[in-house]
């Protein structure tokens, strides 16, 4: 049966069929342009120009304490990368965090237990949305990962151009999903095989791997590894390169590259928020939810 996705207009405002082509006319006009110093504000979302690089926006999460993914927080993510995307004088962004040992924990554990069936289809919709915004994007994409990213934290970098992430043995990296008792989606799990390669996938992915930074690197999951105090400076170096390219030539290659694996969804997005809603309200699953999220609790003491 077929579920009926209600949305709130915010997000029905904001999520809209995917027909992006690299180099096609840009839709609205940016907020904040004209005006000189274009920096989209939002509550959770801080995105300035860089001061030292034309064209490069950098944009911080800050959604304290752990920069979960939220349905309102990726609600102001999408609306800041649309306004990046729909400003002709920005050819690249800057990802990276404003908390302190965090990069993302990945999806808001709140928004998938005891909540009801549209409220898990509004969300996972918003979840797509913000997937399709990253990895399809006509910008050069910079992770600069300043902290753990589990789960959907490690989907949102592994949908950059490129990772830069810092070495410190806390800020671990992968898709965990199996040690939460939930399973990564077929989107996440095709994103990881084009990073890092069937057997490598197939191994992190049963066992939840979160790699350190020097396993992270060996693996490919990440594409350099720099002291803490050089992510940015690294981040802006690469950019600069990635920046040195035309960017039509850029991007009709990305396209080339990702269209296949984003298709995929693209193709079954209804059938995908159906399968996720069927999934995550199942009995045993909630309940692996709230051990889960009563674990998170107890580690505190
Ligand atoms: C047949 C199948 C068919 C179809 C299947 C279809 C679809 C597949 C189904 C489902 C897929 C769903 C995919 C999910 C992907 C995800 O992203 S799940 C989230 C994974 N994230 C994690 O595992 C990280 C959990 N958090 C941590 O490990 C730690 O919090 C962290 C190391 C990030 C930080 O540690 P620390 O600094 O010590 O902070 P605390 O642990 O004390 O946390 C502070 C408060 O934040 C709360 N919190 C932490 N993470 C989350 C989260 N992800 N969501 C919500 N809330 C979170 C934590 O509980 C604390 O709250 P409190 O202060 O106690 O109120």
């Amino acid at each position: 049966m077929a579920l009926t996705v209600g949305l709130r207009p915010l997000t029905r405002a904001l999520l809209r069929p995917w027909a992006r082509v690299p180099g096609a006319a840009l839709g609205r006009p940016a907020a904040g342009s004209g005006d000189g110093v274009r920096c989209f504000g939002s509550p959770r979302v801080l995105v300035e120009p860089d001061p030292a690089a034309v064209g490069v926006a950098v944009m911080k999460m800050r959604n304290p304490p752990v920069n979960s993914l939220s349905l309102e927080f990726l609600t102001e993510l999408l609306i800041s990368l649309e306004k990046l995307e729909n400003d002709k004088t920005f050819r690249g962004i800057i990802i990276t965090s404003d908390c302190p040992g965090i990069f993302s924990a990945g999806l808001d554990l709140l928004e998938m237990y005891g909540r009801d069936p549209a409220h898990c289809a509004e969300y996972w919709k918003a979840v797509q949305e913000l997937w399709l915004r990253v990895y399809l994007s006509n910008l050069v994409v910079i992770g600069a990962i300043n902290g753990i990213s589990p789960a959907g934290g490690c989907l949102l970098s592994l949908s950059c151009d490129y990772r830069v992430l810092a070495n410190n043995p806390k800020y671990a990296i992968g898709l965990n999903e199996t040690l939460l008792g939930i399973i990564a989606p077929f989107w996440f799990k095709d994103v990881l095989v084009n990073t890092i390669g069937h057997r490598a996938a197939e191994r992190a992915l049963q066992l939840g791997f979160l790699f350190p930074p020097s396993d992270a690197l060996q693996v490919g999951i990440v594409d350099q590894v720099v002291p803490e105090d050089q992510v940015q400076s690294t981040a802006r170096s690469v950019m600069a390169q990635w920046l040195a390219i035309p960017d039509h030539a850029r991007q009709l290659t990305k396209n080339l590259v990702r269209k296949p694996t984003a298709d995929r969804l693209l193709q079954q997005r209804d059938a995908d928020i159906q399968n996720f809603v069927r999934f995550i309200s199942r009995d045993s699953i909630q309940k692996s939810l709230h051990v889960y999220l009563e674990k998170l609790k107890q580690k505190k003491g």
